[in-house]
């Protein structure tokens, strides 16, 4: 079965706000976009995936990650996150009806094609399946079959909205790359253990970034 991804970016200047203590203004946007960058680059790489639509209205990230191969959607609702990822979606089907969607994080910098495959090949599964992060407190990937709505419930605490809106939650071991979004300075870290794609590596290599 395959998948097209649907993966949402904010402006660059107001990405990534938690990661202020490591990155400064300066340096934070370029940061975000080496996240969807290494995140893209690692989607379109996976053999589950047949195509990736980015959401953003950042004008470099869009240049940058279509070079990558990805597919680019304004986020013409301008509403926030799980309207971007609604929209990204219908979107897609308009394109190509009955397609499998998955909306996907795009700061996961450790992304490794093999383990989106894992995680894919189990949500094709179920209707709607999603993965929790790595702080078992939100949602990395949400999927959804081509005759289900995706129904978004991204943000604060979307571990729990997505188990009770009927998505099956995903028991997989040995995902860690795909559910290692960054958001602080202790997930950095994190997905540098992992390790990360070469724009995060690049992008990261003068950052001095707090100890635990
Ligand atoms: N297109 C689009 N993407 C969004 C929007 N809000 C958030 N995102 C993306 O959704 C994912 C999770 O977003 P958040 O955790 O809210 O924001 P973040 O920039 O990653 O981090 P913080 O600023 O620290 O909250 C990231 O890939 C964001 O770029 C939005 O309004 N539109
Ligand atoms: C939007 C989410 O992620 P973050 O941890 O980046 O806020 C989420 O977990 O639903």
């Amino acid at each position: 079965m395959q998948w097209t991804l649907v993966i949402p970016l904010k402006p660059l200047t107001r990405a990534k706000s938690r990661l202020a203590d490591t990155a400064d203004d300066g340096v934070r946007p370029g940061l975000a976009l080496a996240f969807a960058q290494d995140t893209v680059a690692a989607a379109v790489a996976c053999p589950a995936v047949s195509d990736v639509a980015v959401v953003t209205d950042d004008e470099l990230a869009g240049r940058e990650l279509a070079a990558l191969g990805a597919r680019i959607v304004p986020d013409s609702p301008g509403s926030g996150l799980n309207a971007a990822l609604a929209h990204g979606a219908a979107v897609v089907r308009a394109m190509r009806p009955g397609a499998a969607v998955a909306a996907l994080n795009a700061d996961l910098p450790a992304l490794r094609p093999a383990e989106l495959s894992r995680v894919l090949a189990a949500a094709s599964q179920f209707p709607r399946a999603f993965l929790a992060d790595a702080a078992a407190l939100g949602t990395t990937l949400l999927a959804a079959a081509g005759d289900r709505e995706l129904r978004p419930a991204f943000g604060v605490d979307s571990r729990s909205r997505h188990r009770a809106s009927g998505a099956v939650e995903l028991a997989l071991t040995g995902v860690d790359s795909v559910r290692q979004d960054v958001d602080t300075a202790a997930d950095l870290r994190a997905a540098l253990t992992l390790g990360v794609g070469p724009h995060t590596a690049a992008a990261s290599a003068g950052l001095l970034i707090p100890g635990p």
